[in-house]
């Protein structure tokens, strides 16, 4: 097994902002990773330092194995699409296509032109009269067709209708699938992406809270409801991540997996279960931490 990016400690200051705080993971090659958390919570900046458009204040971050700053062997291998990619004025979405041909060794440029078409992009368009949603699919068009083996994509559709969404996840399985490589995903649309997702980071507070196999991740809650009474000597002793009740009802978030015992238990005491998605997971969790920080402070 390669790893395709190893940090340890990676800390990033803005002066009293702690962005990103002694985060440690490796990126293993040919999987789909999903870069998930709150607002500010330091994915950005993570990702900034991966591929070198930022300096980490302290630890250590290889990737390919090597130093990334100002180094070519590395930065030849990622392509970094983000929201807000900046293009020169005069730029079509035809000169884009061209500069990034000229970028990446591994283009197919039959590929980008196929998805101009599947994104409905006008290729002799300047880029600055390009919708808002034209513009995040001109980006996706770059990201897939570079091939780069290591890929990262920050929050890639702003403005994308659902339609053009889906049309990037499943082109993007079907080329991984062919053409497989490293992928980032940083996103808020959890639950979108998460059948994409093979590995999931998430952060909060600048802090690694989760680094899971996502398969793994989606058996490690449920909720149960039934009678109050019943849910709460079910859930006692379990962990519980929430609560809720209405008259005499109840639902309870359980974080761990079930035994076929407890199951049994559950269901001879009329409670009834259901899967909780990756999303519910992340904002219970990231919320608890929170919530943690708090009590502390
Ligand atoms: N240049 C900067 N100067 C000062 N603080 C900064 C700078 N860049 C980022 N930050 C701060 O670092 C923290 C992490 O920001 P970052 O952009 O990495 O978050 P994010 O997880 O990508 O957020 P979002 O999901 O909103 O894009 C935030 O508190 C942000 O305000």
């Amino acid at each position: 097994m390669t790893n395709i990016v190893e940090v340890k400690g990676l800390t990033k200051s803005y002066g009293q902002v702690t962005a990103v705080d002694h985060v440690s993971f490796t990126i293993e090659a040919n999987k789909i990773y999903g870069l998930l958390g709150r607002n500010g919570a330091g994915k950005t900046t993570i990702m900034h330092m991966i591929s070198s458009q930022q300096f980490a204040t302290s630890g250590e971050l290889k990737v390919f194995g090597e130093e990334p700053y100002e180094n070519s062997r590395v930065l030849n291998q990622i392509c970094f699409i983000k929201e807000s990619q900046k293009y020169p004025d005069s730029f079509r979405v035809i000169d884009v296509i061209e500069v990034a041909r000229s970028l990446f060794p591994n283009w197919d440029h039959t590929y980008a032109h196929a998805l101009i078409e599947d994104f409905r992009l006008p290729l002799k368009r300047k880029i600055k009269k390009l919708s808002r949603g034209m513009l995040s699919s001109v980006g996706i068009v770059v990201g897939l067709a570079s091939r780069a083996p290591l890929t990262i994509f920050d929050e890639p559709y702003l403005g994308l209708d659902a339609v053009a969404r889906i049309l990037f996840y499943d082109r993007l399985l079907e080329d991984y699938a062919e053409f497989p490589r490293t992928v980032i995903l940083s996103t808020h649309l959890i639950d979108e992406v998460s059948r994409l997702l093979e590995h999931v980071l998430v952060i909060d507070n600048g802090k690694l809270i989760m680094n899971e196999d996502a398969d793994a991740l989606r058996g490690r809650a449920c909720t149960v409801s039934g009678l109050a009474t019943a849910v709460d000597s079910f859930t006692r002793g379990k962990e519980l991540l929430e609560r809720t009740a209405i008259g005499a009802a109840a639902t309870a978030t359980l974080l761990g997996a079930l035994s076929d015992r407890d199951r049994k238990e559950a269901e001879a005491m009329g409670l009834e279960f259901a899967p909780v998605s990756m999303q519910q997971l992340i904002v219970h969790l990231t919320r608890t931490s929170i919530r943690g920080k708090g009590t502390e402070e």
